[in-house]
């Protein structure tokens, strides 16, 4: 906003001219632009999608219902496992659209039932692998149509994989799974119903397990760490990831204590609340997920894991990348080029002048010599000349001395005349 202040100027030259001084009344910075972009997402809505891992009756179901707080899966009648039937891992997507203070979110949840469940689960990591890759075959055959406009990110954002708390180490089959599946997928690994775990288990099995993945290379979710984040920011941060794995509890149950209603699972010997950091990891994994990292999961996806995806795909397609369109421009490199360049153009500007200027002084030169020479040639005609007159004079005055007259012919040519 602006506003006009016409106070005439106290400088005695301006007093003359209405001088127009304007003055800020409102913020028009860009800093005001994460205003813009909060203001269209929220109109636009938000979109994620996770998977989640695990055995069956791991808690799965029951965990996401807590997160999202909503019935996202309904009730099951009969809980006990089929894989009479079922053969092989099963791929099943559920959507929601959730809202929240007038935020959208549509959250599809990807399950994956059957997963470990059968005698020889060797194989149990392809289905999802290939469901996954599948996803990014998808996006990319979008990519490349000519109308983009309408492009549906079916991508997987996030896989909670569900450990079992043994309390011992990761198993096999863990292990076969994330490291197939880490450079594809963002992979936050939990401990389910860690309540049947002591504290003291917990925090054991939880370092067992990150030496687990340490040793075999796996590479789960980190966030990243911005310098402009501020302390509090990154101390939030911090706190979350030290929490990997997340030792969490799963209840869309309520139960009362004291007079206040919480959602939680009561036990003979006390209660275990969901929302209750001191009780377990459910509310810093859902901060990652919903509350800070949600973002950053959709953007890891995007620029890491889809990226080398596509780059694979395609190479293995046959289609190479010229290495110089990429060739990285190092600014100090490109500095001293042009640095050199500059130098260069300055020497041969300076060779070219010295020719120039030798020429000029050449032809100079050789005029002085010739206007000297001609000097010269007149000097001595003239002295030749001089000498000569000398000559006659002292020729003259000898006889002038000796008495001897003057030949007529010279007296008369002269106009004098000679008596002696
Ligand atoms: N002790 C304990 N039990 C839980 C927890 N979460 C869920 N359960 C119980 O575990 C059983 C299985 O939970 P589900 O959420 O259906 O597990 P799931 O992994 O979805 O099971 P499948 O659909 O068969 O793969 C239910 O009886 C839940 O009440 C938890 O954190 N701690």
């Amino acid at each position: 906003m602006l506003s006009n202040d016409n106070d005439s100027s106290a400088n005695g030259t301006a007093s003359s001219i209405d001088v127009v001084r304007k003055k800020l009344l409102g913020y028009v910075g860009f800093a005001n632009l994460p205003n813009q972009v909060h203001r269209k997402s929220v109109k636009k809505g938000f979109e994620f999608t996770a998977m989640v891992v695990g055995e069956s009756g791991l808690g799965k179901s029951t965990l996401v219902n807590t997160l999202f707080n909503t019935a996202l899966y309904p009730p099951k009648e009969n809980t006990e496992p089929s894989n009479e039937t079922v053969q092989t891992v099963e791929i099943q997507s559920i959507t929601s659209d959730i809202e929240e203070n007038g935020v959208k979110l549509r959250l599809t949840v990807v399950d994956t039932p059957g997963f470990g469940d059968f005698v020889n689960n060797e194989e149990s990591w392809k289905p999802i692998l290939d469901d996954i890759e599948s996803r990014f075959d998808a996006y990319l055959e979008q990519e490349n149509r000519v109308n983009r406009r309408k492009m549906v990110d079916n991508r997987i954002h996030a896989c909670i994989y569900f450990i079992m708390a043994t309390g011992h180490a990761l198993k096999p089959l863990d292990i076969e799974f994330m490291r197939r599946l880490h450079t594809r997928v963002n992979l936050i690994p939990v401990i389910a119903k860690a309540d049947t775990l002591t504290e003291e288990e917990v925090v054991a099995f939880k370092q067992r397990i990150l030496a687990d993945i340490q040793h075999h290379k796996i590479q789960i979710y980190q966030a990243p760490t911005y310098e402009y984040d501020d302390e509090e920011t990154m101390a939030e941060n911090k706190e979350i990831m030290s929490k990997i794995p997340f030792a969490v509890v799963g209840s869309d149950k309520e139960v009362e204590i004291n007079g206040r209603r919480v959602r939680g699972r009561s036990y003979p010997w006390g209660l275990i609340e969901v929302d209750n950091e001191d009780h377990c990891d459910f509310v810093k994994l859902r901060q990652m997920l919903i509350r800070t990292h949600m973002e950053e999961l959709k953007e890891f996806t995007n620029n890491i894991l889809y990226e080398n995806y596509r780059t694979e795909k395609l190479q293995a397609m046959g289609i190479q990348q010229d290495p110089s369109v990429f060739k990285e421009v190092n600014p100090v490199q490109k500095m001293e080029e042009e640095r050199m360049a500059h130098e260069q153009k300055l020497s041969k500007m300076e060779a070219e002048m010295k020719t120039v200027f030798q020429a000029k002084v050449q032809e100079k030169e050789a005029k002085l010599k010739q206007s000297e020479e001609e000097l010269y040639a007149r000097h001595k005609e003239m002295k030749e000349a001089l000498d000569r007159q000398r000559l006659e004079l002292e020729e003259k005055r000898r006889r002038l001395e000796s008495g001897r007259p003057m030949t007529p012919e010279k007296s008369k040519k002269k106009g004098f005349s000679f008596n002696k």
